[in-house]
């Protein structure tokens, strides 16, 4: 245990790192280090700072990112990327603690940790624990729908949504993208939540700022082992047992409800996962702030544990 960790975030000026920054910045037992912003992307001040620290946030696009990791020297710095960068690199741990019951340990022990991606926090929450019950079959063609709030898409996609002057300014009320099934979130899906087959993924963004719902069908009927909706639910619920910042709703409060708010968890660092539909048919949904338990909540939470700290610390 570090009684004031020193902690550096690359990027700290970012949709991510600003989010950050503010969830640590009142903290006694962190102490940031900042950047001269004029120096921001000055790669000797950024070296001399990413190995002067205890920890480094990296809220980077990827390939700048592997340039941070590539100037840490100093073997006692231990980095949480926030980037698609090293998700499913094997000497890197998944930063998602409530994944499997040993996960929180892996991230204790290691020293490169990486964030995940905000839809594949849903996406895991959900499917891996009915894979492991052998309710999704593991080589199951599964898909997965899902929508976010502009500000998923960083600096770029807030300002082609608010900014009238930016030359891709849009007003459009919806919209899907990545129709080519090449989204870069999808390896880490199919990697931690145990499929043989990548699943398909469909994204959308929505003209709001954050807030996002990650859905997956399934048709139970179909897939031959019986398992019924209360069936699905109970391995759901017994996998996130306890934790705080991963709960299941209950049949009641599901079946209580006619809608969903994206917006519902804004500000939090909560994951909510629901079971809705009937024996024949389920629609497992995810509700989680993208900036929240998708970016800065969870890199907030990866820092906790890696320092040995209250794992909770700034976070609700
Ligand atoms: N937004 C989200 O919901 C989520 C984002 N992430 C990930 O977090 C990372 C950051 O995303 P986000 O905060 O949204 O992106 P932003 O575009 O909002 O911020 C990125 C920041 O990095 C800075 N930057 C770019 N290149 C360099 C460099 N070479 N050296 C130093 N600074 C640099 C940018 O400066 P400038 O703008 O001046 O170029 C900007 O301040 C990405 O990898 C993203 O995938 C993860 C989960 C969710
Ligand atoms: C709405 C939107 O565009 N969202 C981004 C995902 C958010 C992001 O930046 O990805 P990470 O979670 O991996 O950092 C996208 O689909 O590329």
């Amino acid at each position: 245990m570090i009684s004031s960790a020193k902690v550096f975030i690359d990027g700290e000026a970012g949709t991510t790192g600003l989010q950050i920054r503010e969830r640590l910045e009142s903290r006694r037992d962190v102490e940031l280090v900042s950047i001269n912003p004029a120096k921001r992307k000055d790669a000797d001040e950024r070296k001399r700072l990413l190995n002067s620290v205890d920890a480094v946030i990296l809220c980077l696009p990827d390939d700048a990112a592997r340039e941070a990791v590539s100037l840490i020297e100093n073997d006692a710095v231990k980095v949480i990327d926030a980037s698609t960068a090293y998700r499913v690199a094997p000497d890197w741990a998944y930063g998602f603690a409530e994944m499997a019951k040993d996960q929180r340990a892996k991230i204790a022990a290691s020293k490169r940790i990486s964030n995940p991606g905000c839809y594949p926090t849903g996406f895991i929450a959900l499917v891996r624990p009915l894979a492991e019950a052998g309710i999704v079959p593991r080589d199951w063609a599964i898909s997965v729908n899902a929508v976010s709030g502009y500000s998923g898409g960083g600096r770029a996609m807030i300002a082609e949504f608010e900014n009238e002057a930016d030359p891709s300014f849009t007003r459009v009320p919806y919209r899907i993208y990545s129709m080519a099934q090449k989204h870069k979130h999808v390896p880490e899906m199919q990697r931690y939540a145990g499929l043989a087959r990548a699943p398909i993924f469909a994204p959308s963004v929505g003209r709001y700022y954050k807030g996002m719902i990650v859905e997956v069908p399934l048709p139970l009927a179909a897939m031959g082992k019986g398992a019924k909706l209360e069936d699905v639910h109970a391995v759901l619920a017994q996998a996130y047992k306890g934790e705080r910042f991963v709960t299941v709703a209950s049949p009641e409060e599901a079946r209580a409800l006619k809608t969903l708010d994206p917006e519902s968890l804004n500000g939090t660092n909560q994951l909510k996962l629901f079971v809705f539909g009937h024996d024949e048919e389920a629609r497992l949904v995810a509700l989680l702030d993208n900036l929240g338990k998708g970016a800065s909540g969870a890199a907030v939470q990866n820092l906790n544990i890696a320092l040995g700290l209250d794992e909770g610390a700034g976070l609700s």
